[in-house]
């Protein structure tokens, strides 16, 4: 029978323009969560490279690449399921914001490519437009461990409760999203969304931001959080650098979801959810 608790570790790691200072950061937090007894280690959005469209193309790599490599290797040698945040991707000419998952083996059991791009305008406030240097992946991903199902999406992807409803259709419970929110939409939407979809979906919703440097182009808001299936926020870093901790109760889903048996109610002879995606 699955193990019906596990622990998570959300990684608020400190991103520079360093690469190998990068790498070498992350990999000495990831042993650091492991021996703070996390079953599953997950880092933020870019957590090798500072988020923004002109680093895109200067620090995108292949996959398997000096990233991912160091990351199956985090994963093996402190036997962890390992979220590796994501990277900016370079295939066939494009490039992805794209996240991969290891194993405690470290063998790549998934890799999702951000879905919806972050093109937003806020007039006076954030202009951001993503889709000046990369392309959007295509596919939907779960992937599994003995705990449960995890569903995987990349920061502006919350904002699309279908994608959530669709994971959850597919047996998550719990779904993880790396992201590097900003000062603007950070304090307004950020811990909303996350109750939102965790509220919708009952199940556990975690996110992944890197820590906040006031010196870079883009700041982001940090807050790495978990939500549980009741919609509260049981563990929420700061903005510095931080392992977040917290166990996540698989028992908790299941019950929240027969006190308050939505998934059953829905009126399917009114409206539907469809599944496209052929992955
Ligand atoms: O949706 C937002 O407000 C922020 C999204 C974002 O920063 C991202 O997709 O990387």
């Amino acid at each position: 029978m699955a193990a019906s608790k596990f622990k998570i570790a959300l990684v608020q790691l400190f991103v520079t323009a360093n690469k190998s200072e990068n790498l070498a950061r992350a990999s000495k937090l990831i042993s650091q969560a492991a021996g703070g007894g996390a079953n599953l280690v997950a880092l933020p959005e870019c957590f090798n490279s500072p988020y923004g469209t002109k680093y895109f193309p200067e620090y995108a790599e292949k996959i398997p690449g000096e990233s991912t490599n160091m990351l199956a290797k985090a994963a093996k040698d402190n036997k962890v399921f390992l979220v590796g945040g994501s990277i900016p991707e370079e295939d066939g000419g494009k490039l992805y914001n794209t996240s991969t998952v290891f194993n405690p083996e470290g063998e790549l059991i998934a890799k999702f490519r951000k879905v919806h791009l972050f093109d937003i305008d806020v007039p006076g406030k954030i202009r951001f437009q993503e889709s000046e240097t990369l392309s959007p992946g295509s596919g939907l991903v779960t992937f599994d461990t003995p705990y449960c199902k995890v569903g995987l999406a990349i920061c502006y992807d919350i904002r699309f409760p279908e994608l959530a409803q669709i994971y959850t259709r597919r047996g998550c419970k719990l779904l993880l999203y790396p992201g590097a929110f900003n000062m603007t939409t950070g304090p307004a939407h950020w811990e909303l969304l996350q109750r939102g979809r965790a509220l919708d979906n009952q199940l556990y919703v975690g996110t992944i931001s890197p820590a906040r440097d006031e010196k870079a182009s883009y700041v982001a808001w940090g807050h790495s959080t978990l939500v549980n299936p009741w919609g509260e926020v049981v563990a929420k870093a700061g903005h510095e650098e931080e392992i977040v901790y917290s166990d996540v109760d698989l028992s908790y889903v299941d019950e929240v979801r027969s006190s308050i048996p939505t998934s059953n109610q829905r009126r399917a002879d009114i409206y539907k959810l469809q599944d496209m995606s052929q992955n």
